[in-house]
Protein backbone atom coordinates (compact mmCIF):
# COMPACT_ATOMS: atom_id res chain seq x y z
CA UNK A 1 0.00 0.00 0.00
CA UNK A 2 1.40 3.39 -0.93
CA UNK A 3 -1.16 5.54 0.01
CA UNK A 4 -4.03 5.47 2.99
CA UNK A 5 -7.32 4.76 1.99
CA UNK A 6 -10.03 7.72 1.96
CA UNK A 7 -13.73 6.99 3.29
CA UNK A 8 -16.26 9.16 2.20
CA UNK A 9 -18.83 9.25 4.94
CA UNK A 10 -21.71 11.33 2.31
CA UNK A 11 -22.04 7.33 1.91
CA UNK A 12 -23.42 6.76 4.89
CA UNK A 13 -26.95 8.12 4.05
CA UNK A 14 -26.98 6.36 0.97
CA UNK A 15 -28.46 2.49 0.63
CA UNK A 16 -27.18 1.83 -2.04
CA UNK A 17 -23.13 2.93 -1.54
CA UNK A 18 -23.36 2.49 2.14
CA UNK A 19 -22.22 -1.49 1.79
CA UNK A 20 -19.32 -0.79 0.22
CA UNK A 21 -18.25 2.15 2.37
CA UNK A 22 -18.60 -0.39 5.24
CA UNK A 23 -16.43 -3.12 3.31
CA UNK A 24 -13.55 -0.01 2.72
CA UNK A 25 -13.63 0.69 6.53
CA UNK A 26 -13.36 -3.46 7.36
CA UNK A 27 -10.26 -3.59 5.03
CA UNK A 28 -8.80 -0.17 6.60
CA UNK A 29 -9.32 -1.81 10.11
CA UNK A 30 -7.77 -4.66 9.93
CA UNK A 31 -5.21 -3.85 7.05
CA UNK A 32 -3.45 -0.44 8.00
CA UNK A 33 -5.13 0.37 10.95
CA UNK A 34 -5.05 4.35 9.22
CA UNK A 35 -7.37 5.95 7.40
CA UNK A 36 -9.12 9.30 5.93
CA UNK A 37 -12.77 10.38 6.41
CA UNK A 38 -14.04 13.03 4.12
CA UNK A 39 -17.68 14.58 4.54
CA UNK A 40 -17.44 14.49 7.82
CA UNK A 41 -19.98 16.42 8.71
CA UNK A 42 -17.79 18.41 11.02
CA UNK A 43 -18.89 22.09 9.91
CA UNK A 44 -16.08 24.03 8.26
CA UNK A 45 -16.14 27.42 10.39
CA UNK A 46 -16.43 25.24 13.18
CA UNK A 47 -12.87 24.32 12.73
CA UNK A 48 -11.78 27.64 11.27
CA UNK A 49 -12.51 29.08 14.02
CA UNK A 50 -10.10 27.36 16.02
CA UNK A 51 -6.82 26.87 13.46
CA UNK A 52 -7.38 31.11 13.04
CA UNK A 53 -6.06 31.16 16.85
CA UNK A 54 -3.07 29.11 16.42
CA UNK A 55 -0.37 31.54 15.18
CA UNK A 56 -2.01 34.05 17.84
CA UNK A 57 -1.96 31.42 20.67
CA UNK A 58 1.50 29.87 20.40
CA UNK A 59 2.71 33.93 20.17
CA UNK A 60 1.36 34.16 23.89
CA UNK A 61 4.07 35.67 25.88
CA UNK A 62 6.39 33.39 27.81
CA UNK A 63 5.08 34.59 30.69
CA UNK A 64 1.50 33.74 29.67
CA UNK A 65 2.57 30.48 28.32
CA UNK A 66 4.28 30.01 31.43
CA UNK A 67 1.25 30.58 33.61
CA UNK A 68 -0.35 27.81 31.85
CA UNK A 69 2.15 25.01 32.44
CA UNK A 70 1.30 21.44 32.82
CA UNK A 71 3.91 21.56 35.94
CA UNK A 72 0.77 23.55 37.45
CA UNK A 73 -1.78 20.56 36.69
CA UNK A 74 -2.08 16.99 38.16
CA UNK A 75 -4.27 16.14 35.30
CA UNK A 76 -1.14 16.49 32.47
CA UNK A 77 -3.29 19.47 31.11
CA UNK A 78 -1.94 22.90 30.01
CA UNK A 79 1.33 23.83 27.71
CA UNK A 80 4.81 22.39 27.59
CA UNK A 81 7.27 24.32 26.03
CA UNK A 82 9.37 23.11 23.07
CA UNK A 83 10.93 19.87 23.25
CA UNK A 84 10.01 19.12 26.65
CA UNK A 85 7.98 16.41 26.07
CA UNK A 86 9.52 13.02 25.03
CA UNK A 87 8.51 9.87 23.41
CA UNK A 88 10.56 6.67 24.18
CA UNK A 89 12.92 8.52 25.73
CA UNK A 90 13.94 11.08 22.83
CA UNK A 91 12.59 14.90 23.15
CA UNK A 92 10.22 16.15 20.76
CA UNK A 93 10.67 19.28 18.11
CA UNK A 94 7.35 20.13 19.33
CA UNK A 95 5.83 22.50 21.89
CA UNK A 96 1.81 21.92 22.82
CA UNK A 97 -1.04 22.70 24.73
CA UNK A 98 -3.25 19.93 25.86
CA UNK A 99 -6.98 20.60 26.80
CA UNK A 100 -9.78 18.36 27.16
CA UNK A 101 -13.15 18.05 28.27
CA UNK A 102 -14.03 20.63 30.93
CA UNK A 103 -14.53 18.05 33.87
CA UNK A 104 -14.44 18.56 37.44
CA UNK A 105 -11.81 16.69 39.66
CA UNK A 106 -13.21 13.28 40.82
CA UNK A 107 -10.05 11.55 42.61
CA UNK A 108 -10.96 10.66 46.29
CA UNK A 109 -7.14 9.98 47.26
CA UNK A 110 -5.52 6.42 46.90
CA UNK A 111 -1.43 5.33 46.40
CA UNK A 112 0.26 3.59 43.98
CA UNK A 113 -1.22 0.42 42.40
CA UNK A 114 -4.06 1.31 44.18
CA UNK A 115 -6.07 -0.10 41.37
CA UNK A 116 -5.40 -3.40 42.05
CA UNK A 117 -6.99 -4.21 44.94
CA UNK A 118 -10.17 -2.61 43.43
CA UNK A 119 -10.88 -0.04 46.28
CA UNK A 120 -13.99 2.63 45.99
CA UNK A 121 -14.94 4.60 42.81
CA UNK A 122 -13.02 7.47 42.16
CA UNK A 123 -9.89 6.57 45.06
CA UNK A 124 -7.30 4.94 42.45
CA UNK A 125 -4.72 7.19 41.45
CA UNK A 126 -5.55 7.12 37.66
CA UNK A 127 -8.67 8.98 38.41
CA UNK A 128 -6.81 11.89 39.68
CA UNK A 129 -6.01 12.28 35.40
CA UNK A 130 -9.41 13.77 35.03
CA UNK A 131 -9.53 17.51 36.05
CA UNK A 132 -10.29 20.97 34.82
CA UNK A 133 -8.42 22.46 32.04
CA UNK A 134 -5.56 25.65 32.19
CA UNK A 135 -7.34 28.19 30.42
CA UNK A 136 -5.63 31.69 28.45
CA UNK A 137 -7.03 34.67 30.06
CA UNK A 138 -10.07 35.45 27.87
CA UNK A 139 -8.75 38.61 27.77
CA UNK A 140 -5.59 37.76 25.90
CA UNK A 141 -7.21 35.43 23.58
CA UNK A 142 -10.94 36.30 23.13
CA UNK A 143 -12.89 34.01 21.48
CA UNK A 144 -10.54 31.28 22.00
CA UNK A 145 -12.26 28.87 24.74
CA UNK A 146 -15.69 28.88 22.78
CA UNK A 147 -13.67 27.77 19.23
CA UNK A 148 -12.01 24.98 21.32
CA UNK A 149 -15.07 24.06 22.87
CA UNK A 150 -17.05 23.92 20.03
CA UNK A 151 -14.57 21.70 17.99
CA UNK A 152 -14.74 19.32 21.28
CA UNK A 153 -18.46 18.88 21.31
CA UNK A 154 -18.26 18.34 17.43
CA UNK A 155 -15.20 16.13 17.37
CA UNK A 156 -16.76 14.06 20.35
CA UNK A 157 -20.34 13.60 18.31
CA UNK A 158 -18.15 12.50 15.16
CA UNK A 159 -16.23 9.97 17.28
CA UNK A 160 -19.57 8.42 18.71
CA UNK A 161 -21.08 8.22 15.05
CA UNK A 162 -17.50 6.93 13.58
CA UNK A 163 -17.73 4.05 16.57
CA UNK A 164 -21.18 3.06 15.65
CA UNK A 165 -19.88 2.52 12.05
CA UNK A 166 -17.18 0.52 13.12
CA UNK A 167 -19.73 -1.59 15.18
CA UNK A 168 -21.67 -2.18 11.89
CA UNK A 169 -18.76 -2.89 10.28
CA UNK A 170 -17.80 -5.59 13.49
CA UNK A 171 -21.13 -6.80 12.71
CA UNK A 172 -22.31 -6.22 16.03
CA UNK A 173 -25.34 -4.41 17.14
CA UNK A 174 -24.88 -0.41 16.79
CA UNK A 175 -24.46 1.34 20.41
CA UNK A 176 -22.71 -2.07 21.26
CA UNK A 177 -19.57 0.16 22.79
CA UNK A 178 -21.51 3.12 24.24
CA UNK A 179 -22.24 1.42 27.75
CA UNK A 180 -18.33 1.99 27.83
CA UNK A 181 -19.04 5.39 27.26
CA UNK A 182 -21.31 6.51 29.92
CA UNK A 183 -20.58 8.34 32.22
CA UNK A 184 -18.59 10.53 29.27
CA UNK A 185 -15.22 9.87 29.61
CA UNK A 186 -12.58 12.88 29.15
CA UNK A 187 -11.54 13.52 26.05
CA UNK A 188 -8.15 14.95 25.20
CA UNK A 189 -7.33 17.81 22.49
CA UNK A 190 -3.31 18.43 21.77
CA UNK A 191 -2.86 21.47 19.80
CA UNK A 192 0.55 21.57 18.48
CA UNK A 193 3.25 23.69 16.84
CA UNK A 194 6.27 22.36 15.23
CA UNK A 195 8.89 25.13 14.48
CA UNK A 196 11.31 24.69 11.38
CA UNK A 197 14.30 23.03 12.80
CA UNK A 198 17.31 25.57 12.98
CA UNK A 199 20.77 24.93 13.27
CA UNK A 200 21.00 25.97 17.06
CA UNK A 201 18.41 23.64 17.49
CA UNK A 202 20.84 20.24 18.55
CA UNK A 203 18.75 17.19 19.09
CA UNK A 204 19.81 13.44 18.26
CA UNK A 205 16.31 13.37 16.07
CA UNK A 206 15.06 15.73 13.69
CA UNK A 207 11.43 14.15 14.39
CA UNK A 208 8.61 16.93 15.18
CA UNK A 209 7.18 13.61 17.51
CA UNK A 210 9.30 10.33 17.31
CA UNK A 211 7.38 6.80 16.02
CA UNK A 212 5.04 5.41 18.47
CA UNK A 213 1.43 4.35 18.86
CA UNK A 214 -1.49 6.57 20.27
CA UNK A 215 -2.10 5.57 23.96
CA UNK A 216 -4.08 8.53 24.88
CA UNK A 217 -7.34 7.46 23.92
CA UNK A 218 -9.53 4.68 22.14
CA UNK A 219 -9.63 6.94 18.43
CA UNK A 220 -7.49 9.54 17.55
CA UNK A 221 -9.30 11.78 14.82
CA UNK A 222 -6.47 14.14 13.53
CA UNK A 223 -6.64 17.58 11.39
CA UNK A 224 -3.64 18.64 9.72
CA UNK A 225 -4.64 22.02 8.55
CA UNK A 226 -0.99 23.29 7.66
CA UNK A 227 0.24 22.13 4.00
CA UNK A 228 3.31 20.56 5.06
CA UNK A 229 3.79 16.48 4.55
CA UNK A 230 5.38 15.89 7.59
CA UNK A 231 3.19 12.92 9.20
CA UNK A 232 4.01 9.12 8.00
CA UNK A 233 2.40 6.09 9.25
CA UNK A 234 4.67 2.50 9.70
CA UNK A 235 3.20 -0.07 6.87
CA UNK A 236 3.17 -3.21 9.17
CA UNK A 237 2.78 -5.32 6.06
CA UNK A 238 6.05 -4.31 4.70
CA UNK A 239 7.89 -2.10 7.30
CA UNK A 240 7.68 0.90 5.06
CA UNK A 241 7.19 4.72 5.44
CA UNK A 242 4.21 5.70 4.00
CA UNK A 243 3.02 9.21 3.82
CA UNK A 244 -0.11 11.55 5.49
CA UNK A 245 -0.17 14.10 3.65
CA UNK A 246 -2.60 17.11 4.93
CA UNK A 247 -6.07 16.41 2.43
CA UNK A 248 -8.48 19.31 2.78
CA UNK A 249 -11.53 18.50 4.10
CA UNK A 250 -10.69 15.50 5.89
CA UNK A 251 -9.43 13.75 9.37
CA UNK A 252 -6.84 11.26 9.77
CA UNK A 253 -8.02 8.42 12.04
CA UNK A 254 -6.08 5.90 13.72
CA UNK A 255 -6.77 3.29 16.65
CA UNK A 256 -4.93 3.69 20.34
CA UNK A 257 -3.47 0.93 22.16
CA UNK A 258 -6.46 -0.26 24.00
CA UNK A 259 -8.58 -0.77 20.94
CA UNK A 260 -5.80 -3.06 19.64
CA UNK A 261 -5.35 -4.50 22.97
CA UNK A 262 -9.55 -4.73 23.27
CA UNK A 263 -9.83 -6.37 19.67
CA UNK A 264 -6.56 -8.66 20.43
CA UNK A 265 -4.45 -7.72 17.93
CA UNK A 266 -7.19 -7.28 15.20
CA UNK A 267 -7.03 -3.38 14.95
CA UNK A 268 -3.86 -2.23 15.26
CA UNK A 269 -2.57 0.73 16.88
CA UNK A 270 -0.47 1.42 14.15
CA UNK A 271 3.30 3.10 14.57
CA UNK A 272 3.53 6.79 13.21
CA UNK A 273 6.15 9.94 13.22
CA UNK A 274 6.15 13.51 12.27
CA UNK A 275 9.43 14.91 10.55
CA UNK A 276 10.17 18.58 12.16
CA UNK A 277 9.43 21.26 9.17
CA UNK A 278 13.04 22.30 7.47
CA UNK A 279 13.69 25.92 7.53
CA UNK A 280 12.79 28.17 5.64
CA UNK A 281 9.39 26.53 5.82
CA UNK A 282 6.60 28.00 7.96
CA UNK A 283 5.83 26.18 11.44
CA UNK A 284 3.62 23.52 11.17
CA UNK A 285 0.43 22.89 13.34
CA UNK A 286 -1.77 20.02 14.04
CA UNK A 287 -4.56 19.33 16.54
CA UNK A 288 -4.74 15.52 17.07
CA UNK A 289 -8.25 14.91 19.27
CA UNK A 290 -8.27 11.49 21.14
CA UNK A 291 -11.82 9.98 21.94
CA UNK A 292 -11.46 9.34 25.62
CA UNK A 293 -11.73 6.22 27.27
CA UNK A 294 -13.43 5.12 30.57
CA UNK A 295 -10.56 4.72 32.96
CA UNK A 296 -12.43 2.26 35.32
CA UNK A 297 -13.07 -0.20 32.89
CA UNK A 298 -10.70 -3.05 32.20
CA UNK A 299 -9.47 -4.43 28.55
CA UNK A 300 -10.84 -7.58 29.05
CA UNK A 301 -14.17 -6.52 29.64
CA UNK A 302 -14.21 -4.74 26.76
CA UNK A 303 -12.90 -7.17 24.50
CA UNK A 304 -16.32 -9.50 25.82
CA UNK A 305 -18.00 -7.52 23.25
CA UNK A 306 -16.02 -8.12 20.33
CA UNK A 307 -17.39 -11.01 17.98
CA UNK A 308 -15.46 -13.99 17.94
CA UNK A 309 -14.89 -13.45 14.18
CA UNK A 310 -12.92 -10.21 14.59
CA UNK A 311 -10.81 -11.37 17.21
CA UNK A 312 -10.26 -14.24 14.72
CA UNK A 313 -8.36 -11.66 11.95
CA UNK A 314 -5.20 -11.87 14.25
CA UNK A 315 -5.00 -15.66 13.55
CA UNK A 316 -2.05 -14.80 11.36
CA UNK A 317 -0.17 -12.71 13.80
CA UNK A 318 1.50 -12.02 16.27
CA UNK A 319 -0.70 -10.81 19.71
CA UNK A 320 0.70 -8.08 21.33
CA UNK A 321 1.94 -8.92 24.97
CA UNK A 322 -0.03 -7.48 27.29
CA UNK A 323 1.03 -6.88 31.22
CA UNK A 324 -1.99 -7.77 33.22
CA UNK A 325 -0.32 -4.03 35.18
CA UNK A 326 -2.19 -1.93 32.78
CA UNK A 327 -5.28 -3.86 32.17
CA UNK A 328 -6.96 -1.15 33.98
CA UNK A 329 -7.26 1.30 30.71
CA UNK A 330 -6.86 4.10 33.85
CA UNK A 331 -3.57 2.41 34.50
CA UNK A 332 -2.45 2.43 31.07
CA UNK A 333 -3.35 6.22 30.17
CA UNK A 334 -1.61 6.75 33.73
CA UNK A 335 2.20 5.13 32.38
CA UNK A 336 1.52 7.17 29.00
CA UNK A 337 1.40 10.67 30.84
CA UNK A 338 3.83 9.99 33.76
CA UNK A 339 6.16 8.51 31.06
CA UNK A 340 5.93 11.77 28.88
CA UNK A 341 6.19 14.32 31.31
CA UNK A 342 8.30 13.26 34.37
CA UNK A 343 8.77 16.04 36.19
CA UNK A 344 4.70 16.60 36.12
CA UNK A 345 4.50 13.26 37.27
CA UNK A 346 7.63 13.61 39.96
CA UNK A 347 5.73 16.71 41.31
CA UNK A 348 1.97 15.80 41.84
CA UNK A 349 2.33 11.65 42.21
CA UNK A 350 5.69 11.59 43.38
CA UNK A 351 8.96 9.22 42.92
CA UNK A 352 7.40 6.36 44.15
CA UNK A 353 5.01 6.57 41.33
CA UNK A 354 7.08 7.66 38.31
CA UNK A 355 9.16 4.62 39.63
CA UNK A 356 6.26 1.89 39.20
CA UNK A 357 4.60 3.25 36.14
CA UNK A 358 8.28 3.60 34.25
CA UNK A 359 8.70 -0.10 34.47
O1 LIG B 1 1.04 16.12 14.50
C1 LIG B 1 0.63 15.11 13.93
O2 LIG B 1 0.36 15.08 12.74
C2 LIG B 1 0.47 13.82 14.71
C3 LIG B 1 0.74 13.96 16.17
C4 LIG B 1 0.67 12.65 16.88
O3 LIG B 1 0.85 11.61 16.31
C5 LIG B 1 0.36 12.60 18.32
O4 LIG B 1 0.35 13.66 18.99
O5 LIG B 1 0.07 11.50 18.83
FE1 LIG C 1 0.16 9.97 17.47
Amino acid sequence: MSALPILDLSATADTNRRPELLAQLRASLFDIGFLYISNHGVPEPVISHLTAFLPRLFDLSEASKAALSKLNSPHFLGYSGFAEETTRGERDLREQFDFATELPLVWTGGDVGAAKGGGEAYSQLFWRLRGPNQWPEESELPGFRAALTDYHDALAALSYCFVHLVEEAFSIPVGTFDNFFRPAPQHRIKLVKYPPITPSITSSTSLGVGPHADTSGWLTFLLQPSPHNSLEVLSPQTGEWIPAPPVPGTFVVNFGHAFEAATAGAVRATVHRVRAPEQPAEPRYSVPFFMGLPLGARVSNVREWIPRHVLEMRKDREEPEEDPRWEVLGEAQLRKWIRSHVDVAKKWYGSDAVAYYSQ
